[in-house]
């Protein structure tokens, strides 16, 4: 009775992996290091390096640690690279997750569960964001993701297979025992960026525009500890098993903050100034995205524990702090 963990060695697979190990279950992480770290795969999982679009592989996995359920965590998470380089998105998110459903299907693995995105609805028409609400994707990105969606709606319908995609907001935070944190080589996540201005890794932050219809002008996102995301989908797995139909479910608090807002925490939290400028739009920015949050409390009985700013903050601040140290002690 293992979890089959894909993409453990990179930022919200590594917290899934710790809290399904937390709740007393097995783990083994498949990742290909292409942006995770060895030194990332928690203490505690087994891993195995590779492909999770390798069919022979993912199965001989399944088989050799009794796998009965897939976390599905690897993919290519970049919006604007995704516009340049498309068919390398639809190939590792969508090629290569079909590949591992097929795994599924052919190794009686009955239980998926879906790293899917808030992306998939576009630019919506109104917020709070609700899961019936159109798929309308602006992005190659959002597009792989939806289509993984449907390919899962359909097997589920057609095989032994049942899934719960979890549509993540934006992610934010670290373990609060400092376990993990992110720490992937491009990030453009804005928290991740504040922070590392906040602990001089960065010399300053761009906000990308100040002329949305938002109440200060800078888009509004709604901000997710990476903990609370972690615990979400090992109560999708619990639901899962216990008979639970497939469905899609929002992942976020159902309020928003915008980037001045999270600029004026990050600088409050840490207590040190940066240099933000102010810079032009970037393509394919909603101006608010917050999620209808109530289906995911209601059919997982899922509490939030961190759902407050200024701690979000100060996870993401320690992890950059540790990460400081890690490459101090490296050099
Ligand atoms: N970070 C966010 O705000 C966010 C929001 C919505 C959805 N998501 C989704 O959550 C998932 C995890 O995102 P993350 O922020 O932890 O990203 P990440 O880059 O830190 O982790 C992804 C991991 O997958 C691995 N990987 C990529 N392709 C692989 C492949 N073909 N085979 C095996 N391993 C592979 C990478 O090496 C990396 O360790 C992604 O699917 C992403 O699309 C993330
Ligand atoms: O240096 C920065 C970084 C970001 N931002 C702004 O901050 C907001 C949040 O940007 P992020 O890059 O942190 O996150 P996104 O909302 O673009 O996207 C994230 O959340 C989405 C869902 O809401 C998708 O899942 C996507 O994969 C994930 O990266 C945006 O208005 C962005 O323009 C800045 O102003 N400066």
């Amino acid at each position: 009775m293992t979890v089959l963990v894909t993409g453990g060695a990179g930022y919200i697979g590594s917290h899934a992996a710790l809290a399904l190990m937390d709740a007393g279950r097995k783990v083994v992480i498949l990742d290909n290091l292409s942006q995770g770290h060895r030194w990332a795969v928690p203490a505690g999982a087994a891993f195995v390096e590779g492909d999770c679009g390798d069919l022979d592989l993912v199965s001989r996995i399944i088989r050799e640690h009794d796998v009965t359920a897939i976390m599905h965590f690897a993919g290519s998470i970049i919006v604007p690279e995704s516009v340049v380089y498309p068919l390398d998105y639809y190939y590792n998110n969508t090629v290569n997750s079909r590949a591992l459903a097929q795994a599924a299907v052919d190794n009686n693995v009955r239980h998926f569960i879906f790293s899917s995105t808030a992306g998939v609805y576009g630019e919506p028409a109104k917020t709070p964001i609700l899961e019936d609400f159109p798929s309308k994707p602006i992005s190659p990105y959002g597009t792989s993701k939806m289509m993984t969606e449907k390919m899962l709606q359909d097997a589920a319908v057609a095989y032994d297979l049942r899934f719960v995609a979890l549509r993540y907001f934006n992610v934010a935070g670290a373990d609060p025992q400092g376990r993990a944190g992110q720490t992937s080589r491009k990030a453009t996540h804005l928290i991740k960026i504040a922070s590392q201005a906040a602990s001089g890794v960065r010399s300053h932050l761009d906000v990308y525009g100040d002329d949305y219809p938002t109440e200060d002008g800078t888009c509004v996102r709604d901000y997710i500890h990476v903990s609370d995301l972690a615990n979400a989908h090992v109560l999708a797995l619990e639901y899962l098993e216990k008979g639970g139909e497939s469905d899609v479910m929002n992942c976020g608090y159902g309020r928003g903050f915008s980037v001045y807002e999270v600029i004026d925490a990050v600088k409050r939290v840490s207590g040190n100034d940066f240099t933000v400028n102010l810079a032009e739009r970037r393509a394919g920015d909603p101006a608010a995205l917050i999620a209808g949050a109530d289906r995911i409390r209601e059919k997982l009985g899922w509490e939030p524990k961190y759902d407050d700013l200024d701690t979000i903050v100060t996870h993401a601040l320690a992890w950059e702090e540790s990460l400081k140290q890690r490459q101090a002690n490296a050099a």
